[in-house]
């Protein structure tokens, strides 16, 4: 068995969503497919009016396969302060033909506000490890875990991209979609993450420095400007979370190369001139270096006036772990390998 969907981001890449069918006669909802979490919950017939705001909605009662978990349900928080909680069926989850008959589907009974003005956003698809999953009282698979067996090998991968359609794919490795090798780094499950490793990372790129310092010539003793760190970074790979948030000496360190930049309280977060040139931002997994354009990291306005500018980059503090959300994972093709037994997650340039 195998999988293909398109993932399309919103504005702004604030996330993406894949089209995934749930019932019979199929019912057609957009997820957020999130690999920070491992509940599929969706809009449903069983949510108020009041927090629906033009979603698809899934109606258990409307597919012959739907079973309910009896006295199961469930309850999420988010650490941006969102949430939901609800019921819990069974049902046919098709995902670009990848497809189980008794995936658990979490209805929302209730939905915070942020949820329901994010008016495209039918619901999640978790693709965590199922440690997390928050069903009681007894806890439910992910998508992944219950078609992993079935498919051709236990793998997703994901090839999200800068304003334009990509890829999510179950069972197999397309190799058109990334340039070079595939680096491997093992995976850290203990807290239901796909929690890594960076080997390395490095702020701006050493010629496009000295090109702006306008350099005659470079002393041989001359400090490499790339600020290059063998410094390694710890933290999840996220596509549920939209940003980059790494410790704050990084985030010093990068917007330390931004003139116009400021840790704003109001804004919540660094903010720069909208038109600032923003150094790249380079990972390295293995042999393999990632690098996540300048541009990527110029979010979005801060506010309809246009000047300032929120940074993609921003500081995991209180996390206990940085996240590498789409900011960081839409440079590069990623492979969530998963045999049961040793995760494992690739890095390759596309
Ligand atoms: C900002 C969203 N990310 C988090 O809260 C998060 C945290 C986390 C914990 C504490 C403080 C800040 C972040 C750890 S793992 C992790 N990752 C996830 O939770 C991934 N799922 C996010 C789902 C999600 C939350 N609010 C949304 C709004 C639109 C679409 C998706 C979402």
């Amino acid at each position: 068995d195998t999988g293909s969907a398109a993932a399309t981001p919103e504005q702004y890449d604030i996330q993406y969503l894949t089209p995934v069918s749930l019932g019979t006669p199929p019912q057609i909802l957009n997820l957020d497919f999130d690999s920070g979490s491992s509940d599929l919950w969706v809009f449903s017939s069983e949510t108020p009016a009041s927090q629906v705001k033009g979603q698809a909605q899934y109606n258990p009662s409307k597919s012959s396969t739907s079973k309910e978990v009896s006295g199961a349900t469930w309850d999420i928080s988010y650490g941006d302060g969102s949430s939901s909680s609800g019921n819990v069926y069974t049902d046919v989850v098709n995902v670009g033909n990848a497809t189980f008959a008794g995936q658990a589907v979490e209805t929302a009974q209730q939905v915070s506000s942020s949820f329901t003005s994010d008016t495209n956003n039918d619901g999640l698809l978790g693709l965590a490890f199922s440690t997390i999953n928050t069903v009681q009282p007894e806890q439910q698979k992910t998508f992944f875990d219950n078609i992993r067996d079935d498919l051709d090998s236990p793998v997703w991968t994901a090839d999200l991209k800068h304003n334009e359609p990509g890829t999510y794919n179950f069972g197999f490795i397309d190799d058109s979609l990334y340039t070079g090798k595939i680096a491997y780094t093992d995976v850290d499950s203990s807290d239901g993450f796909w929690m890594i490793t960076l080997d390395s990372y490095s702020v701006g790129s050493s010629t496009s420095n000295l090109s702006s310092r306008a350099f005659h010539h470079r002393p041989s003793t001359f400090p490499s400007p790339s600020d290059s760190a063998s410094t390694p970074l710890t933290g999840i790979a996220d596509t549920g979370t939209t940003l980059a948030l790494l410790p704050d000496s990084v985030c010093t360190e990068y917007y330390s190369q931004v003139s116009s930049a400021a840790n704003s309280q109001t804004a919540g977060g660094y903010v720069f001139d909208c038109d600032a040139t923003l150094p790249d931002f380079t990972y390295t997994v293995g042999s393999t270096t990632i690098t996540i354009p300048g541009e990527y990291i110029n979010y979005a306005p801060v506010d309809t006036t246009g000047e300032q500018c929120f940074g993609g980059i921003q500081s995991d503090a209180d996390i206990g772990f940085s996240i590498f959300g789409d900011i960081a994972l839409k440079a590069a093709f990623v492979v969530f390998e998963d045999d049961g037994s040793s995760p494992r997650l690739g890095f390759a340039q596309k």
